[in-house]
């Protein structure tokens, strides 16, 4: 189903008006509304208790191709925030434009990828060009944020640094540093990125990634090796991005490990697993999960860095569904 509306009101109106979220929406006060870009509405459905950000093109059979009427239709669904990973290929015009609804709409603004290298040790073993690219990276994050109102980004730090004898295994190849000399660079290349965002007040968080469904090779996987990393630091720019979805695949044991590192979390991201699609498509016990970091008083982001399990207007109103049940402690 294609999503050619005349205009996002009239098609909100048709098409989710109706929506089976009834029971679980309320009109809002006028005192919410007045100030607010969607004054003119009532049936706005009831906010999140925690703060969900969808990204780009996960609503768009519902509200069309146009970013900020994907937007627009999010807050109308009770998200406060939005993440977008691909942020940076917007035009500074359109990043401010972004910025600037966020603020109307009173939405938080989640990561966008400021440095991702997935097959190169460019953090575990630098070399010159890599680490000109890393703090280019790093200064062009800063401006971006500022367009945006952003307060994180996120820092994929590179692969391990390992001889590739097994032809397609990984693309990259060179000598292999024992593991202590590999760790010691990359914490010496995040405080040349801290020395970049720190004054501005912007944060990367390290995601560690899983290798057994998705990035085989990067060098961070694991929270307990985040949080050693971000210890090393030592700063208030250089955190943990906790995505469980990667986390439920290398470690499991979610809550513990969530509260064995929670003062070096400063973002989360969700995704079911198998599958990394919303929330009750796998094994994830996510009511559990998202109460649990909603009782220890979390206020940031937990971005939606995962696909619809079906396409199309119904599979959207899937993915909203269950973050309903999900949020529903
Ligand atoms: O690419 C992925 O899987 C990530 O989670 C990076 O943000």
């Amino acid at each position: 189903m294609t999503a050619a509306i005349p205009s996002r009101r009239s098609f909100l109106h048709a098409a989710f008006a109706t929506t089976a979220l009834a029971g679980l929406s309320r009109a809002r006060s006028f005192a919410e509304v007045v100030g607010s870009e969607a004054s003119t509405k009532t049936n706005q459905a009831e906010k999140f208790k925690l703060a969900y950000a969808p990204h780009p093109g996960m609503f768009k059979a519902s509200a069309g191709n146009d970013v900020l009427d994907q937007i627009r239709f999010m807050a109308d669904q009770g998200f406060t925030a939005l993440e977008y990973n691909g942020l940076p290929s917007e035009s500074p015009e359109m990043q401010t434009k972004i910025g600037d609804l966020l603020g109307r709409l009173d939405m938080q603004m989640g990561v966008f990828v400021a440095y991702g290298n997935f097959d190169s040790p460019t953090f575990a073993r630098p070399d010159e060009d890599s680490t000109t690219e890393i703090l280019t990276k790093m200064k062009d994050a800063v401006e971006i944020s500022k367009r945006v109102n952003a307060k994180w980004c996120t820092v994929v730090p590179g692969s391990v640094d390992q001889q590739n004898n097994a032809g397609d295994w990984n693309r990259y190849g060179g000598a292999r540093l024992a593991e202590g000399y590999q760790t010691a660079n990359v914490i010496d290349m995040l405080r040349r990125c801290v020395d970049v965002i720190e004054p501005s007040g912007l944060v990367m968080v390290l995601e560690p990634l899983n290798w057994y469904a998705n990035h085989g090779g990067t060098f961070l996987q694991r929270s307990d090796q985040a949080y050693a990393i971000c210890r090393a630091v030592d700063s208030p720019s250089c955190k943990i991005l906790f995505d469980i979805y990667h986390q439920q695949i290398t470690e499991g044991n979610l809550i513990p490990n969530i509260d064995a590192c929670w003062d070096e979390i400063a973002y989360f991201q969700s995704g079911d697993n198998p599958g990394r699609n919303e929330p009750y498509t796998g094994e994830i016990n996510y009511r559990n999960v998202f109460a649990h970091i909603h009782s220890k008083g979390y206020q940031g982001v937990i971005g939606m860095e995962h696909g619809n399990s079906e396409k199309g207007i119904d599979g959207e109103r899937k993915v909203i569904e269950a973050y309903r049940r999900a949020d529903q402690f």
